[in-house]
């Protein structure tokens, strides 16, 4: 059942929002709320801005102009706080390294044993893991990944990729999830189970953010929808966004950018991570 639940603060508001490489603006005016637990698609043509949206969000890409809260406060508080975790796509990470399954999904973890008193870190590992030892058994359960945790993660199918993925971003124990793309190229199970584990997450009171091409499992599932093409297309519940006669209105709207020059900005304005 769907969770309609009000709740007064946005779990992150977007306002006035400008993204650039270098000197091409990607993202222009972008002023979005994403409401706080519910489960949000962001739809839009490729190279619509998207993953630029996400990279804004998780602090990896600095913004132009514009201001990003979450929970009413700047983001970069609750980021450090680890209260957003992100799930990348899966082109977006080096396979070969040779790392378990069991720690790339640890590596949610971090941001949290970075917090740990300094006492508890410099105690031998057995004494302060457990705690984070069992969210990521939690999480890898959650996936049905637990027995390959061992493994190393280049021997894993694709959708056993998007499923640590999605663990790594579990064991974070976030308020907020990012998701890029998480039903991307998977294989049926791994899809029911993916949107499953999204559910209950958002059952459980989190925010569930995705970016997502899959319209029948976004008219199923999702509470809210975005659409993306560079400026905010419309926003709204997936039966206003998500009609032929919408998504038709956002193809078209990709053939008009595509048609004319993007704009331009004065200076080199991609900067890498901030804080
Ligand atoms: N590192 C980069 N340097 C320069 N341009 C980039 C960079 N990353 C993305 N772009 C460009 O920015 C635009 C938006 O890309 P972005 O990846 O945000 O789109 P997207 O909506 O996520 O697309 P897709 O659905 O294909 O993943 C595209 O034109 C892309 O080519």
């Amino acid at each position: 059942m769907k969770n309609e639940m009000p709740h007064p603060v946005a779990a992150i508001e977007v306002q006035g929002l400008y993204a650039a490489y270098q000197r091409q603006t990607v993202l222009e005016n972008i002023n979005l709320v994403f409401p706080t637990g519910k489960w949000t698609a962001i739809v839009g043509p490729n190279g619509a801005g998207k993953s630029t949206l996400f990279h804004v969000l998780t602090g990896s890409m600095k913004a132009l102009e514009g201001r990003v809260n979450a929970f009413g406060e700047p983001i970069g508080k609750h980021r450090r706080a680890g209260q957003i975790a992100y799930m990348a796509q899966r082109e977006a990470i080096e396979w070969d390294f040779p790392v378990s399954v069991w720690d790339t999904v640890m590596g949610g973890r971090y941001g949290h044993m970075r917090k740990d008193a300094l006492w508890r870190r410099l105690l031998p590992s057995r004494w302060h893991h457990v705690r984070h030892a069992e969210a990521v058994h939690d999480a890898l359960v959650a996936v049905d990944m637990r027995e390959h945790a061992a493994r190393p993660i280049g021997a894993l199918s694709g959708g056993q990729k998007k499923r640590v993925l999605l663990a790594r971003a579990l064991a974070q124990q976030a308020s907020i999830l990012l998701l890029d793309e998480p039903l991307a190229g998977v294989d049926p199970p791994s899809e029911k189970l993916i949107l499953a584990v999204l559910r209950r997450e958002r059952e459980a009171g989190k925010t569930v953010i995705m970016v997502t091409h899959d319209m029948p499992g976004a008219r199923l599932y999702v509470d809210h929808v975005v659409l993306i093409n560079r400026f905010i297309r419309g926003t709204g519940t997936p039966e206003e966004m998500l009609s032929e006669a919408k998504l038709a209105e956002l193809a078209v709207s990709s053939i008009e950018q595509t048609a004319t020059d993007r704009q331009t900005v004065p200076a080199a304005s991609y900067s890498p991570a901030q804080g």
